[in-house]
């Protein structure tokens, strides 16, 4: 029996006053999955986030984690942001522990899982320094850790790498693809990088238009764990340059790139076949 999705969001709509953001979105994240969420700028990626997570009310339709239909922030349900959301007056440790502690979790049992985040994240060292005293990358360093602290089963991150250098966020791509290789967790992330979509995700959700539809979701089909390798592949080209044009383009549906649609979807089954995984079948 394959267990229901971690996530499941069902005809989602949300509209601010009389302007509609995205319209009847429906998809859903499995618990050993990465769904990118990719579409043009303004196009409400942020705002569909917000709703599965449960900071904000959608207008129409519903999510569910676990079954449970989000009305509010449900428990195991952890965010990675942008501007890392540290608390710049707690040193990296007690910004770690935070989720922990409000929890009431004692010192005794965070102390010992934080010093294994810190490490895990590469800030060893570092336990006493303040956000301001750490670089752009190890402050996102321990925004993930923080995030990781509550043990989630759902993870959350919108352009967790966006304000990085390039090679900085090439270097934490890696790294969180090992982390989560290692403690898969139903994960959506949102970000504006087709390439970065591609190399994280298992699925890309590709919205698309005003108000956003979906206009196709992806199976990436390339083997996990997942390596820098990925994006040598010829299967990682074709997915990226799809998602590329999908993204790009404005046309209806019914567009030149049903042909490109029919050979990334039929390319899915192949490789799937050629390399003997199943990612397109078990992740969705
Ligand atoms: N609280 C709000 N009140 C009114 N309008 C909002 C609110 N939040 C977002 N919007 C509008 O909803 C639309 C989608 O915003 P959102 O930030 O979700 O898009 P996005 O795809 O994440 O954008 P970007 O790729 O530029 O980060 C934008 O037009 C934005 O101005």
């Amino acid at each position: 029996m394959t267990a229901s999705p971690t996530i499941r969001v069902e005809g989602l709509t949300k509209a601010f006053g009389t302007r509609v953001v995205f319209r009847d979105l429906s998809f859903t994240v499995g618990g050993d999955e990465i769904v990118s969420i990719v579409g043009p700028s303004g196009c409400g990626k942020t705002t569909l986030l917000r709703c599965v997570v449960g900071l904000m009310a959608p207008t129409d339709g519903a999510v569910y984690i676990h079954d449970r239909r989000v009305t509010e922030p449900p428990p195991g349900v952890a965010m990675v942001f942008q501007n890392f959301g540290l608390f710049p007056w707690k040193t990296v440790t007690a910004n770690i522990a935070y989720g922990l502690v409000v929890q009431g979790v004692p010192a005794r049992v965070w102390r010992p899982k934080v010093e294994h985040l810190i490490k895990l994240v590469g800030l060893a060292g570092f336990e006493k320094a303040y956000p301001y005293q750490l670089s752009g990358g190890m402050q996102q360093r321990a925004g993930l850790a923080r995030a990781l602290a509550i043990d989630p089963t759902v993870l959350a991150m919108d352009e967790p790498f966006a304000s990085l250098d390039a090679q900085t966020r090439d270097l934490l791509q890696l790294e969180v693809l090992r982390i989560w290789d290692a403690h898969p967790v139903a994960t959506l992330f949102v970000t504006h990088s087709i390439d970065e979509a591609v190399l994280m995700g298992d699925r890309v959700v590709i919205l698309r238009g005003r108000p956003s539809q979906i206009f196709d979701i992806v199976t990436v089909g390339l083997p996990r764990p997942r390596t820098r390798e990925a994006v040598d592949t010829e299967r990682f080209r074709i997915v990226r340059d799809y998602v590329w044009n999908a993204v790009m383009q404005t046309d209806s549906p019914a567009s030149p790139l049903n042909d490109a649609a029919a050979s990334v979807h039929q390319g899915v089954a192949s490789s799937a076949r050629i390399v003997g995984h199943e990612t397109g079948q078990e992740r969705r």
